[in-house]
């Protein structure tokens, strides 16, 4: 089904216009980036639609099932407005017995022994949140059961495009310096990724248990970081049939994710919910989550845009993903379909076509690389030349001693009034040990040359001073010669 009147008559789109309860700022303090957006204040909490809807893309949602999922009804959170947070906990283990009940009650037993000891883990994280006001603290001990990897079905597991790997490297700290934190960061996690300790998987409520178990755990993430959403209008739309969530899944717990909602017609995407839990944030996961998302949702979906409205605290995290405010896309396309949030910018990234999202950081490296190789061809700033070892080369000759220290002004009172300029040695060894002045060889060798030209001006040529800087300095050009045609052979 296309166009708008799916639109106008099930609206499972809007977003209401529930100012968040208290329980939402209580739960503020939680995450170290909390979400400040709201859905608009003119909007009407949408009802749940009556029977099955079909949506545009010709997905199902069921009543049933998302009021078998959400705890309370919209009504009874909209009106609350002294929620503690422990409330908030309640509400998500209510949520998770009145999910497990609607959704497991006819499984056979061994199925919900082994969903039992899963849902704990999610009830554990729960109560280990009322204890330290965090959230998804890793694997819990008393976990005993582990969730089966995601079967996937389409939109499960998603998988990168194979990049050969010997053109990478392994040391971390020697990637950081070659490839900035951005591919460091990547790499690092796709290697994760290989070794089975992190995935990306993508899913619908498609009545997979091991499916819902993950999206109850992306829900519980949104709600805390997402504090002025309200709770039951996250539930829908993560449960909503045609929207897809792309997770993080780190030792079998979800640690991120993004819900979408693919407009297959108009292939563009909108971005709903997105956040990381409060440990694991700027780690990188939402960068690669992103590459993830955008690569499913490129070939599984055939989007070629997404749209967002991003909230203000966000904006930088979405420049960096490659959206942009300007918005390109016809507006024909989108209005009407997405919906303004308070606090939030409406903002756009085009998919491309090739790029191969989620091994990026190789052709990052690779181009890298290439730069370098054609800056070595135009120049010589890679070279690093030996470089010549001031104190034995000056201060050890015999005709030094003049050179050693600034001419004393009381010895040779007129001293100043000749040389405004002057140089010596040791005021040339505290340049060089501070490493900062002498940027180029250059400048040194200019400060060596007034130095003696210093000991012409003001000494006649039949002084001790004017043979010495002469000798000195004959020996001084010698040993750079010297120093130059050898670090020419050291790099042939
Ligand atoms: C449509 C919506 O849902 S908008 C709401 C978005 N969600 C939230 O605000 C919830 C709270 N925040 C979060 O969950 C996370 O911080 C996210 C999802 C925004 C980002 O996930 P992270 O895993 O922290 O991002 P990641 O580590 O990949 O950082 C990528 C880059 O973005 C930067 N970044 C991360 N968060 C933000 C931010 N809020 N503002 C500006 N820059 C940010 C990082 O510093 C990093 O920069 P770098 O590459 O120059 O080093």
């Amino acid at each position: 089904m296309d166009g708008h009147s799916t639109h106008s008559t099930a609206p499972i789109r809007s977003r209401s216009s529930q100012s968040p309860s208290p329980s939402h700022s209580a739960s503020a303090s939680v995450g170290s980036s909390i979400h400040k957006r709201k859905l608009a204040s003119d909007d009407q909490v949408p009802p749940f639609p009556l029977s099955y809807s079909e949506t545009r893309d010709g997905a199902h949602t069921s009543n049933d099932d998302l009021e078998s999922i959400s705890a309370r009804g919209v009504d009874s959170d909209s009106d609350e407005e002294s929620e503690e947070v422990v409330d908030e906990e309640e509400e998500d283990n209510e949520s998770m017995r009145v999910f497990t009940t609607a959704r497991l009650e006819n499984n056979v037993n061994l199925r919900n022994k082994k969903l039992k000891t899963e849902n704990s883990t999610i009830k554990n994280e729960s109560s280990n949140l009322l204890e330290t006001g965090k959230e998804n603290r890793g694997p819990i001990s008393t976990t005993t059961g582990s969730i089966p990897a995601p079967v996937n079905n389409g939109g499960g597991s998603i998988s990168g495009i194979v990049v050969k790997e010997d053109t990478v490297k392994s040391i971390f700290t020697e990637n950081l310096q070659t490839s900035g934190a951005y591919s460091t960061r990547e790499e690092s996690l796709k290697k994760e990724e290989e070794a089975g300790r992190l995935k990306f998987v993508c899913y619908a409520n498609d009545g997979i248990d091991e499916h819902m178990i993950w999206l109850i755990g992306l829900k519980n993430i949104f709600a805390r970081q997402l504090p002025n959403m309200p709770k039951e209008y996250i539930v829908r739309l993560v449960m909503d049939r045609s929207h897809k969530s792309v997770m993080v899944i780190r030792h079998n717990q979800v640690v991120g994710g993004i819900t979408y909602r693919p407009y297959i017609s108009q292939k563009f995407g909108e971005i709903a919910f997105l956040a990381i839990t409060a440990d694991e944030q700027v780690k990188g996961y939402g960068t690669r989550l992103m590459n993830h998302l955008k690569q499913h949702a490129r070939d599984v979906d055939g989007l070629t845009h997404f749209l967002t409205y991003a909230d203000n605290n966000a904006v930088g995290y979405f420049n960096k993903q490659g959206f942009t405010k300007e918005i390109n896309l016809d507006k024909a396309i989108w209005q009407g379909y997405i919906k303004d949030y308070d606090g939030g910018i409406l903002m756009e990234c085009k998919i491309d076509p090739k790029l191969p999202y989620t091994d990026l950081w190789t052709m990052i490296r690779r181009q890298r690389q290439a730069i370098d190789e054609k800056i070595r061809e135009l120049s010589n700033c890679h070279i690093v030349y030996p470089g010549i070892d001031f104190q034995k080369t000056m201060h050890d000759h015999p005709d030094s001693w003049p050179f050693k220290e600034p001419v004393d002004g009381r010895d040779v009172p007129d001293y100043y009034d000749i040389i405004k300029d002057p140089m010596d040695m040791r005021t040339m060894s505290k340049r060089l040990e501070s490493e900062q002045y002498y940027v180029t060889f250059e400048m040194f060798v200019a400060d060596v040359k007034r130095m003696f030209a210093n000991a012409r001006t003001y000494n006649s040529p039949d002084t001790i001073y004017y043979k010495c800087a002469t000798r000195l300095e004959n020996f001084f050009s010698l040993k750079v010669q010297t120093g130059i045609q050898a670090s020419g052979k050291v790099q042939q």
